[in-house]
């Protein structure tokens, strides 16, 4: 079993294909952009930080095998890949984060006329390979503090029970996590009585995956049916609940994995707190409202069928992907 989503080292980028999970644990290379688009459109790599990691090294993977004389060719390159990139998918806003700040960068370096065209491309690709320590960090933070907030609810010593949706961990991430890193560290505070998951309709990234990471630490954890949640805040003494997001708009609407806005008016009816763990990436200050975040729409096969299995009669059946809370 492994945890590491992203292998990346001196150029070379492998990613887990994450639709193999469990049953599997392979990796796959990523030669370039096109392959990084690939992955991430087809969901091998899933996750909002997961997503902006694996695009932007594809890119520094593609560019570190070029040579350019100008500058100018080496920005427009890079300019037209990072928006392609945006495009495998739609609701996470950290791709589109990452693109706007290595854009932003690229055009200083082209317009510093001190820097020449390779010194440019070396900054640029060691830009990148910042984020996935930059990632790391401000998940542990993000653990950390989110424990702290948690913890403030119950009494000194009292161990908790939290509920979360989907995946929001290594797997998500470049590691440890945004609500899973929460639950990580309340577990490594003692303090975790037990963490409730849900499968996670359609694509079960919670059985899948959640799962998967949870056995792997060995953290005390119980699988739940999506369907449970109502039932268990009213009778598991819930805590808090924790999840992640794909897309937090300037009002602090949020947009994360569908189910999860039921689970949100459920923990409200119940009065259980309900946080939502990000990093600042996943805050697209240029929406208003939650109304403005684009739903992602998928292929209705991922609801139909289970490892190529037909679990739905056939028809005419459509479903939005993601839905903000
Ligand atoms: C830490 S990323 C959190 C976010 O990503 C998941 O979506 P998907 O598996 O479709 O990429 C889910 O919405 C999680 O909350």
């Amino acid at each position: 079993m492994t945890l590491q989503a992203i292998k990346y080292e001196n150029g070379t980028l492998e990613v887990l294909d994450q639709l193999l999970l469990p049953k599997e644990s392979k990796y796959i290379p990523i030669l370039g952009v096109e392959d990084g688009w690939k992955v991430i459109n087809k969901m091998q790599v899933r996750g909002a930080p997961a997503i902006a990691i694996v695009g932007c090294l594809s890119l520094a993977v593609e560019i570190s095998k070029e040579e350019f004389e100008k500058k100018k060719a080496l920005r427009r390159e890079v300019e037209g890949k990072l928006n392609y990139l945006i495009s495998a998918r739609p609701t996470a806003v950290n791709m589109k984060q990452a693109a706007d700040h290595l854009i932003s960068y690229i055009n200083s370096l082209d317009n510093d006329e001190s820097v020449s065209a390779q010194e440019m491309q070396a900054r640029f690709v060691a830009a990148i390979e910042a984020m996935l320590e930059k990632d790391i960090s401000d998940n542990r933070s993000i653990g950390e503090f989110g424990a702290k907030a948690v913890l403030n609810n119950v009494t000194d010593g009292e161990q908790v029970r939290i509920l979360t949706h989907c995946n929001t961990g290594s797997l998500a991430t470049a590691y440890f996590g945004t609500a899973l890193g929460v639950v990580r560290c309340l577990h490594s505070a003692s303090r975790l009585e037990n963490c409730y998951f849900t499968e996670t309709r359609p694509y079960n990234q919670g059985a899948r995956l959640t799962a998967y990471e949870l056995v792997h630490d060995k953290i005390p954890s119980t699988l739940v049916c999506d369907s449970t949640v109502a039932y268990l805040m009213k009778t598991a003494q819930i805590n808090a609940v924790v999840v992640g997001a794909d897309r937090v708009a300037a009002n602090g609407d949020t947009a994360n994995k569908i189910g999860t806005y039921q689970i949100a008016v459920v923990a409200r009816h119940h009065e259980v707190p309900f946080y939502v763990a990000a990093p600042l990436t996943s805050i697209d200050f240029n929406v208003n409202t939650g109304d403005n975040i684009v739903i992602e729409e998928r292929p209705q096969v991922e609801m139909t069928h289970i490892n190529n299995i037909r679990i739905a009669s056939p028809g005419n059946i459509f479903f939005f992907f993601l839905i903000i809370n």
